[in-house]
């Protein structure tokens, strides 16, 4: 089975790069840019990451990523990533980042968009993975800064797939962002949206009547609200879950726990996705292998969950065709 799901092509949706930041990595920029890390070691920074909730991974999330200074760094941090996910059979990756965090720290959008656009064509070219990149808004910061920094980046509207919303969910509803999702929505740019995670089910409901989502990233708390539940099976919104970071930010208890038997008994769109592979114990494959180990599932569930991400990743149609085609090779050949 762990070979299967290695070879599984698997295209992930839902990851922050910003969270693909490995420790490792982490010390090599301080050292480059002169930046004070709060960790002794490699070691401590790892055991640091025991966390009790979203707001208290936050928290080091943002303090992490100030080694984060040139477009160097951040080639070099979605590469790192890119060259993991290949390894462990990724074909397609959506990465998030979140630009008003680098931008309060003095980072030019400019020197952000360089730096990650760079790996993407690197990445496509040398490993032969598809990209698509989704601009972040802080939900915990003003509506307005989030409006001004989407109109900042109106040189680069061309190079996103899509905008999303994230940080700190609690007391920050989507409602909270309705015109700045209405004014990409008019540049016919898609929407995603963080919901569900700490969040109600209200606001996955508002994410949708209001932000008018494609996809709602995490969405696990929809469950609530049988309607919603219904409503979201019925319009075929797809939820990008990722069963190891609910685990790590105790949304659930343990994996045993994750409501993700559940969403698929309710016939819902799942995926499986890894959110901050360096903070919450692995990449996709080890989401994937994860639930292998709690719900036992078979070759059918898994390669189900795979050709999800696949049908609803923002790829173009032919790449989406070749892929489906490779999905269905190894499927016949398990
Ligand atoms: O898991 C997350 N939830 C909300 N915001 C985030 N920003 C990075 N990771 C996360
Ligand atoms: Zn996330």
């Amino acid at each position: 089975m762990q070979d299967f799901l290695k070879r599984l092509p698997k295209a992930e949706l839902h990851l922050h790069i910003e969270g693909s930041l490995e420790p490792e990595l982490m010390f090599a920029l301080a050292e480059r840019n002169g930046v004070e890390l709060p960790y002794a070691s490699v070691e401590a920074a790892r055991a640091a990451y025991a966390f009790e909730d979203l707001q208290s991974f936050l928290d080091l999330y943002y303090q992490g990523m100030a080694v984060l200074r040139t477009a160097d760094d951040f080639f070099d941090l979605a590469m790192d990533y890119f060259q993991r996910a290949h390894a462990e059979g990724v074909v397609h990756v959506e990465i998030s980042f979140d630009p008003q965090a680098h931008l309060a720290r003095g980072i030019e959008l400019s020197v952000q968009m360089e730096g990650l656009g760079r790996a993407r064509r690197q990445a496509e070219r040398e490993l032969g993975i598809s990209t698509a990149l989704i601009m972040s808004f802080l939900r915990d910061c003003p509506a307005d800064e989030a409006m001004r920094v989407f109109e900042q980046a109106a040189p680069y509207w061309e190079t996103i797939d899509a905008v999303g919303l994230d940080s700190a969910e609690r007391g920050h509803p989507p409602s909270k962002f309705t015109e700045v999702f209405a004014r990409a929505k008019e540049l016919g740019i898609p929407r995603v949206a963080h919901a569900g995670e700490e969040g109600p089910a209200a606001y996955v409901r508002e994410a949708l009547d209001l932000l008018d989502v494609c996809r709602v990233d995490h969405g696990v708390r929809c469950l609530e609200e049988p309607a919603l539940v219904e409503r979201l099976r019925d319009e075929r919104i797809p939820l990008t879950v990722c069963p190891l970071s609910n685990v790590r930010l105790k949304v659930v208890k343990h994996i045993d726990d994750h409501p993700l038997p559940r969403l698929l008994e309710a016939g819902l769109v799942l995926t499986l996705n890894s959110d901050d592979p360096a903070y919450f114990g692995g990449g996709v494959l080890a989401n994937y292998l994860a639930c292998e180990q709690a719900f036992a599932w078979g070759k059918e569930t898994f390669a189900s969950l795979a050709r999800n991400a696949i049908e609803v990743a923002f790829m173009d149609s032919r790449r989406r065709q070749a892929l489906l085609a490779e999905l269905d090779m190894v499927l016949g050949e398990a």
